[in-house]
């Protein structure tokens, strides 16, 4: 049998700036992104009416990220480099924290992207 997967997708927009860069790196400079998060959930078997798990049960997450990322310098929120890696795996911690318990649906992956041309995801072991 197969596997059904959603996902929903979320914005904030943040300013940061990457440590550790070569000399000169634009990237090592205060710069703002409009950024997208999306996760992904699946499940073997649907909850009626028919859903992996309510999209409008996830809206918690969205709710973090305006509260505690939107319009922020994400350097002094994370303690550790604000990469898009590091926020993915990030929010995926606080997703498997907060939402995942009561959730019909598990959680498989957060991707977090900077740019229209650039992402990263963090795949949960299943
Ligand atoms: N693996 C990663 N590489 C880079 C990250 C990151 O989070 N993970 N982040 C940056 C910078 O934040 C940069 O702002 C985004 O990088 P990039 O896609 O290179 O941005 P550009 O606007 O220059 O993209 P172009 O499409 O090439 O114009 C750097 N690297
Ligand atoms: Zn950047």
């Amino acid at each position: 049998m197969g596997t059904f997967e959603i996902a929903k997708r979320f914005r904030f927009e943040a300013a940061h700036r990457i440590g550790g860069l070569p000399k000169g790196h634009p990237c090592g400079r205060v710069h703002g992104h409009s950024y997208q998060v999306e996760v992904r959930l699946a499940a073997e078997r649907l909850t009626a009416p028919g859903f992996v798990t309510d999209f409008g049960e996830l809206a918690p997450l969205g709710k973090y990220l305006q509260a505690t990322f939107d319009h922020q310098l994400l350097n002094d929120v994370l303690d550790v480099e604000p990469t898009s890696e590091n926020l993915a795996v990030h929010l995926a911690c606080w997703f498997l924290d907060n939402l995942q318990p009561g959730l019909p649906g598990r959680l498989v992956a957060v991707r977090v992207a900077e740019t229209a041309t650039s992402w990263a995801e963090y795949r949960v072991e299943p």
